[in-house]
């Protein structure tokens, strides 16, 4: 008798690492226990989320945006939350597509719960040597507001960034300042928060150069963070005195992450430009009644 198994790949950008379960006709239930026992490092794959690869026509949440974007990305935090948008995810999604033969180098639109999210996929090396993938993040949006981060007795005032999904960027002088990241540092008032957030913590490097270590909502530390980066960017340039609507024109800073380094440019109508790695690693298969046996 043959045991029924569920296909499986595992990618990472900038070491921010997912499970992608290609599920194209959306039949796969996913409950939040399912999510986190695929991402635990010892009992599981291991991974800081899921991306579960759906076309949008077969996806409730996805329906409206299918005759723009034929693939949703449905991720979920290692702990089985459902976020808005994943940054670095979504980057990963469109090399699986391209693996996948269902997209080819240059550009593909993926739908997000944060709405519609344009990916380029560049050229590969003449040494076979993947293309950079650049994702058009859409517009950060500035809440405004008095937000402080905590860290045991230490803390410091915070920028509230929306990048789709909830972000609170602080500089620090030196990064070993965050202490222990696996645990969610505290952000107050809780109200400009209400689900929760994000928190990015930077330190400059030189002229638009910064790092940063982020607590991610729903998995803890993470390598990197695509969406907080784009939040640290757009936190840092106004810092700087830097509006590209202002200044007329585009604004770019580097920013590296434990795992790698991020570019990011923001645009003068706004639009927020992320470009990065984005690589497969491996792909397999495991027995689909582990993933709900009790
Ligand atoms: N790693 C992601 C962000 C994933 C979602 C986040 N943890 C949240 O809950 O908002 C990225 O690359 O953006």
């Amino acid at each position: 008798m043959s045991t029924a198994q569920t296909a499986f790949l595992k990618g990472h950008g900038t070491e921010n690492d997912f499970v992608i379960l290609p599920d194209h006709d959306g039949l796969m239930e996913l409950s939040p226990a399912a999510v986190a026992r695929l991402c635990d490092r010892r009992a599981g794959i291991g991974a800081d989320g899921v991306l579960r690869v759906v076309r949008s026509a077969a996806h409730p949440e996805a329906r409206a945006m299918a005759d723009e974007a034929e693939w949703f990305m449905d991720y979920r935090n290692s702990d089985g939350s459902i976020a808005e948008m994943c940054g670095n995810g979504v980057r990963v999604f469109a090399r699986y597509l391209q693996r996948a033969g269902l997209v080819q180098e240059g550009d593909v639109a993926v739908a997000t719960r944060a709405g519609v999210r344009r990916v380029h996929i560049a050229k590969a090396g003449p040494d076979g040597t993947p293309g950079a993938v650049t994702v058009a993040m859409g517009r950060a949006a500035l809440p405004g507001g008095d937000v402080t981060v905590a860290v045991g007795p230490r803390s410091w005032p915070a920028r509230n960034v929306n990048m789709g999904n909830p972000h609170a960027v602080l500089f620090v002088d030196d990064l070993a300042d965050a202490g222990n990241l696996y645990d969610a540092p505290e952000v107050a008032p809780a109200a400009a928060y209400p689900d929760g957030t994000n928190v990015e913590f930077v330190a400059d490097r030189g002229p638009r150069h910064v790092a940063m270590r982020v607590h991610e909502r729903g998995s803890g530390e993470t390598r990197s963070c695509g969406t907080g980066a784009c939040a640290v960017m757009v936190a840092t340039a106004r810092r700087d005195g830097l509006d590209p609507a202002v200044v007329g024109h585009p604004v770019t800073y580097t920013v590296d992450v434990p795992g790698g380094r991020l570019v990011i440019g923001e645009l003068p109508d706004g639009t927020v430009e992320m470009t990065g790695p984005a690589v497969i690693v491996a792909e397999g298969r495991f027995d689909t009644a582990w993933l709900t046996a009790s």
